[in-house]
Order: C-alpha cells, then structure tokens, then sequence
C-alpha cells in the first residue's frame, strides 16, 4: 500500500492497488471530467493513471473516451473512472453535457510549453460552471510537459497559472505523462480521489456510467460527432 499524505494534513489514508479490476465489486464511482485544449495530454495522463504505462502513441480523441481504475482507500473499493474529453471543438459538439453530468470533479489540464492552451483555461472553467461544475466541485489544475522546461515563457505563465489556481480555489500541479513522471501523476488523481472519498461523494445516486463505451457506441459517436463512419 501507499501511504499518501492526503492534503497537507497529518490524516493518513491508506490507498492499496486493486489488482484485476474488473472481477472486483467496488462500492462507488467516482467521475472525473478531465478537460482542456487539444494536445494538452488529456489522453496521455488519463492512460498513464489508468494503466500504470505511458502510451506509445496517442490519437486525437473523438467525443469522449473513458478509463478507469479501481482503488483501495482505506478498506473501500472505488472505482475512479476518468472521463477524457475531446479538446477540438469538432469532436465535441452534442457530446458535452454527457460528459458532465453527474461528474464529482474536475480536471483542467494546460500545456506548460504552449500559452495558448494556458489562456484557453477561463473556457474551460466557464464551460464546467455551464455544466454545474463550479467552484464547489473539487478541481484541480494541471501544467502537463514539464519535461520539456525549462523555457523562459513557461516560467512566466507557471505563475499566472499559481495565480489562477488560487483565485479558484484549485490546487495546482505540474507534472509529465513521458517517461519517469507516473508517481506524479498517480498522486495528484488519487488524492483528488481520496478527497472526494473524504467529502462523501458517490453515495445514493450511480453515477450515469451506463453511458458504457462500447466499440459499437464508440464508432456511433464518432459518427454523430464527424458525420462520418469509422
Ligand atoms: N513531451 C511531452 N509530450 C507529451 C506529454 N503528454 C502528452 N504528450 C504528447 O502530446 C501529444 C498530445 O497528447 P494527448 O494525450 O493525445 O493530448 P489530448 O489532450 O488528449 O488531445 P485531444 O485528444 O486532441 O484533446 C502526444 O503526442 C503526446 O505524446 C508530456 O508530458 N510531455
């Protein structure tokens, strides 16, 4: 097990890998909308605490995509379900409420190498609080590629993205879905877990994961969102 030191305080919560995930009976999902610009690494982070590996190639996601990974936190099995959303507006369309509905938190993620993908972030926020997901959902805020600093602009933008993580009540992380990053990235998603676990979320109401992407429903959505087919 891992001994994780959730938010800061001295509470430790004890979080142990559930292996074979899918014969497991697990008590509550918890959804995670992860958000943000194209090419960011949505999929590549989502992929990369999902399946312990990092992709060795990703594709630009269609609609919306979804991993999932079972957790022990203290005694309980959860299911930590990630929902990867298209960034490209395209791909996206009918598609958004689904991808919020029912969520319990949320995941902005900006490039630390490309500003653009940083100002898009207000978007992002905007769209999650049309969605219900204000500032009373847990959020967090990411800079991804930081093996790619140092770079003058970066630095510059890490502030402004401090800054922003501050006035919304988010913490804020940097990390890498390449290579040596995974602690990381598993750390930041399980203590967003352990969090939610803590706040008492995913009783009662199941979380609308009927919304099963099978293949058959992937190439469906591909072609309500395309108009074409796979
Ligand atoms: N150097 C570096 N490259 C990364 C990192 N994370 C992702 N990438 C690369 O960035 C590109 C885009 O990654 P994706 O994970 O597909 O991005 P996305 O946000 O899911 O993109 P959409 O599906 O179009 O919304 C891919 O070539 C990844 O290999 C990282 O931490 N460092």
């Amino acid at each position: 097990g891992v001994r994780l030191n959730g938010t800061g305080t001295n509470v430790h919560t004890q979080v142990r890998e559930m292996h074979s995930a899918g014969s497991l009976s697990y008590s509550r999902t918890f959804k995670i909308v992860v958000v943000g610009d194209s090419g960011v690494g949505k999929t590549s982070l989502t992929y990369c605490f999902c399946t312990g590996q990092w992709p060795s190639a990703t594709q630009t996601t269609i609609g919306v995509d979804f991993r999932e990974r079972v957790l022990d936190i203290d005694g309980e099995k959860i299911k930590v379900q990630l929902w990867d959303t298209a960034g490209q507006e395209r791909f996206r369309k009918s598609m958004v409420q689904h991808y919020y509905r029912d969520a319990h938190a949320a995941v902005f993620v900006y490039d630390v190498s490309d500003v653009a993908s940083f100002r898009s972030l207000p978007v992002w926020l905007e769209e999650c609080r049309q969605n219900s997901l204000g500032p009373d959902t847990p959020r967090v805020l990411i800079g991804n590629k930081v093996d790619l600093l140092p770079s003058v602009t970066a630095a510059s933008v890490m502030e402004q993205a401090r800054h922003l993580a501050e006035v919304h009540g988010m913490p804020f992380h940097l990390c890498s879905a390449r290579g040596g990053g995974g602690e990381r990235v598993d750390a930041i998603f399980t203590a967003l877990a352990v969090q939610l676990k803590r706040q008492g979320c995913g009783r009662g109401r199941r979380v609308a994961g009927s919304f099963k992407l099978t293949k058959a429903k992937m190439h469906l959505v591909h072609y309500y969102c395309t108009g074409s087919q796979t």
